[in-house]
C-alpha cells in the first residue's frame, strides 16, 4: 500500500535542503524530509570528540546579518520563528601570501582598503574603483525580495518595484571578476591576491568567478558581516529543523534514498534503501546534480540540459581537513580566526597548494575544554590521490600529509606540534562517504570561461515533479548561496501547488 502523499519530499537536509523545507512548512506544505546521516546539515554539520566540537566543513558564514535582504539564513530561521545568537568577527581572513604580502580582509570597509592600499599605493584608485563595482552589484542584490527567478510574475514585481537594480543585476550576471577587475588593476601581483581573494570560496580564480557571487561575498563581509553561530555552525541546521518541526514538517534521519521513483516521466515519490516507499506531489533533490541523475535516477536517462550542464561543469576538488585540539598557549595574541596560507602562487589552484584555516574558539569558547582551541585546516585535494590503497597504506599517506600540513603551519603557529593535543584527518574519502557527495566534491566549477552565472541551473529540472536545490544549482557554493537556492526553490514549488499561506 503506498504510504501517505506529502506536498513535498526533500532528499537531504543540508542548508539548502532544510531551508526548502522549513519555507515551504511554513506555507503550510506537508512536508518530509529525508536524511541519510543521523543528524542535519550536511556540510555545515559537527561531530564531537573529547570535549571538542568540531565543524565538518563551513566556519566561515555570511548571511546571519541583521539588516538588508540579503540576509538569508538570518531570514530562513525568521520565517520559523526562531532566533539564533551569533558572535560578529572583527577580519574576514588573514591573508599568509608569497611576496610578503600580509593581509587582513578587516570587517571596516575603509580600513581593509587601507591594508590593501599600503601594499599597492600605485593602485590605490583602481583597488577602490574595484570593490565599490563589487558593492555596487551588492546594493542591487540588498534591494529586491530574493525569490525565484523562474517565476514570471515575481521578476515583474521585482522589476515594476526595483527597475534600477534589476538592470544592474542583469548586466552584471554574465560577467566574471576578472573582466571587472582588469579594468581597473594593472598590476600583476595585485591581479593575483584578486585571483585568490576569488579562490578561496568559489574554487577558481577571478577569471571563472561569476561577478555577482563576488558582489556578495566581498560586500557582504563588510556589511552583515562574517558572524559565527554561537554552539557550532550545526546549530545553522539544529535550529531550522525545530522550525521545520514546530511549522508541522517532519524529518527522518538515517534514510537514505536509492531511487527517485518516476511514474509516466513524473517523478512521484522515493524508494529508501531498506525498500520503503514514499509519496508525494514533488521531490527536491539535495544531493548534488550529479548523484542526482547517475545515482538516484537511471544514468542512462539523464535529461539533454542535465548532460548539457555537465559538459560546462566539473566537480571542484574535495578536501584534506585537519581538525585539531591545540593547547591554547600555541595561538599568539591577537590570532584571527580564519587564515590562508599559501607560500608559491604557482600551487594556488594546486592540491594541497593553498591551506585554509579556521579557529572558532577564538569565537566561542565552549567549543573546545578550558585552556584549549580547535584548529580546523583544509586545502584542496582530489579523491583520485587517496584510492587503491591497502588500509595500511590509507593511514600511512593520512599521517604523512597531515605531518606536511602542521610543518606548513607552524610557520604562523610555532610550537603547534608540541601543542597538540587532539587530531582527526579527513580525506576526499571522508569527505564522499560522510556528506554523500560524489568524490566529495566541494561544488561545480566551470570547465573553462563560462558567461559569469548563465549557465548555473536553477530548481526546476526537465522531469515533471523533480526539483534539485543546494550548491550545484544557482548561484552555486556557500551556505547564503544555499539558502538563495532554499528560499527560490521553495517559492516555485508554493506557486506550482499553489501553496498560499
Ligand atoms: N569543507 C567545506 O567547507 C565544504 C565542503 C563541501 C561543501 N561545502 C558547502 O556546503 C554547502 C552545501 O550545501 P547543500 O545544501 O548543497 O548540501 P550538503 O551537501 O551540505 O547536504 C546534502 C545533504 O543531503 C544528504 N543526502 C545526500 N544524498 C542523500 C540520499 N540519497 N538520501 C538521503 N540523504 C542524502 C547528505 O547526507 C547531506 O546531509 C555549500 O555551501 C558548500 O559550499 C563546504
Ligand atoms: C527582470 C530583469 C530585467 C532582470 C532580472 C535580474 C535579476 C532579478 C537577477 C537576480 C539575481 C539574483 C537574485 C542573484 C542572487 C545571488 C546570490 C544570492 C548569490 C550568493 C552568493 C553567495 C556566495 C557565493 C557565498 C559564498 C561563500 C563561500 C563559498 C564561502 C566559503 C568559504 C570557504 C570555503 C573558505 C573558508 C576560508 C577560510 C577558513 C580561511
Amino acid at each position: 500500500m503506498n504510504s501517505p502523499l506529502f506536498d513535498v519530499i526533500i532528499i537531504g537536509s543540508g542548508i539548502g535542503g532544510l531551508v526548502t523545507a522549513s519555507q515551504l512548512a511554513a506555507k503550510g506544505a506537508k512536508v518530509l524530509v529525508l536524511e541519510s546521516y543521523v543528524i542535519p546539515g550536511g556540510s555545515a554539520g559537527y561531530f564531537q570528540r573529547q570535549g571538542y566540537t568540531f565543524d565538518v566543513g563551513a566556519s566561515m558564514i555570511f548571511g546571519m546579518g541583521s539588516q538588508g535582504t540579503t540576509n538569508l539564513l538570518t531570514r530562513a530561521l525568521d520565517a520559523v520563528n526562531i532566533t539564533l545568537k551569533t558572535i560578529p568577527d572583527d577580519v574576514q581572513i588573514h591573508y599568509h601570501l608569497p611576496d610578503n604580502l600580509d593581509i587582513k580582509v578587516d570587517r571596516d570597509y575603509e580600513k581593509f582598503l587601507q591594508n590593501l592600499i599600503a601594499y599597492f599605493p600605485h593602485e590605490a584608485k583602481g583597488i577602490r574603483r574595484f570593490y565599490d563595482e563589487c558593492q555596487k552589484v551588492f546594493n542591487c542584490l540588498n534591494n529586491i525580495e530574493l525569490l525565484s527567478l523562474e517565476e514570471p510574475r515575481y521578476l515583474l514585481r521585482v522589476f515594476l518595484k526595483n527597475p534600477l537594480a534589476c538592470l544592474g543585476l542583469a548586466k552584471y550576471l554574465p560577467l566574471n571578476v576578472g573582466d571587472v577587475a582588469q579594468r581597473y588593476i594593472k598590476d600583476p601581483l595585485l591581479l593575483k591576491f584578486i585571483d585568490i581573494e576569488c579562490y578561496c570560496w568559489s574554487v577558481v580564480p577571478a577569471a571563472m568567478t561569476p561577478m555577482i557571487n563576488a558582489g556578495m561575498v566581498f560586500s557582504d563581509r563588510h556589511y552583515g558581516g562574517v558572524n559565527y553561530p554561537q554552539g557550532g555552525v550545526g546549530k545553522i541546521a539544529e535550529k531550522l529543523v525545530t522550525g521545520l518541526e514546530r511549522a508541522g514538517g517532519k524529518i527522518q534521519y538515517q534514510a537514505r534514498v536509492t531511487k527517485i521513483i518516476i511514474e509516466q516521466g513524473k517523478a512521484i515519490g522515493v524508494e529508501l534503501a531498506n525498500g520503503q516507499t514514499y509519496h508525494a506531489k514533488t521531490v527536491v533533490s539535495n544531493a548534488t546534480r550529479w548523484d542526482t541523475f547517475t545515482k538516484l535516477l537511471p544514468p542512462e536517462n539523464i535529461p539533454a540540459n542535465e548532460k548539457l550542464w555537465q559538459q560546462r561543469y566539473e566537480k571542484s576538488p574535495s578536501f584534506l581537513s585537519l581538525h585539531i585540539g591545540v593547547k591554547a598557549s600555541v595561538l599568539p595574541l591577537g590570532t584571527q580566526c580564519h587564515h590562508i596560507l599559501l607560500t608559491d602562487w604557482q600551487e594556488m589552484t594546486a592540491a594541497q597548494g593553498t591551506i585554509f584555516v579556521s579557529i572558532p574558539t577564538l569565537l566561542d569558547p565552549n567549543l573546545a575544554p578550558p585552556g584549549y582551541h580547535i584548529i580546523h585546516a583544509f586545502t584542496p585535494d582530489w579523491i583520485t590521490n587517496w584510492q587503491g590503497l591497502s588500509p595500511k597504506e590509507y593511514e600511512e599517506k593520512k599521517e604523512i600529509a597531515a605531518g606536511q600540513i602542521i610543518d606548513r603551519l607552524e610557520a604562523i603557529f610555532p610550537g603547534l606540534d608540541a601543542g597538540l593535543d587532539y587530531l582527526e584527518i579527513g580525506t576526499p574519502r571522508t569527505h564522499r562517504r560522510f556528506l554523500n557527495r560524489i568524490d566529495g566534491t566541494y561544488g561545480p566549477i566551470p570547465k573553462r570561461k563560462l558567461w559569469g552565472l548563465l549557465a548555473m541551473p536553477f530548481n526546476r529540472t526537465a522531469i515533471p515533479g523533480l526539483y534539485c536545490v543546494g550548491d550545484s544549482t544557482f548561484p552555486g557554493q556557500g551556505l547564503n548561496a544555499v539558502a538563495f537556492s532554499g528560499f527560490a526553490c521553495a517559492h516555485r514549488i508554493g506557486v506550482d501547488l499553489g501553496v498560499k499561506k
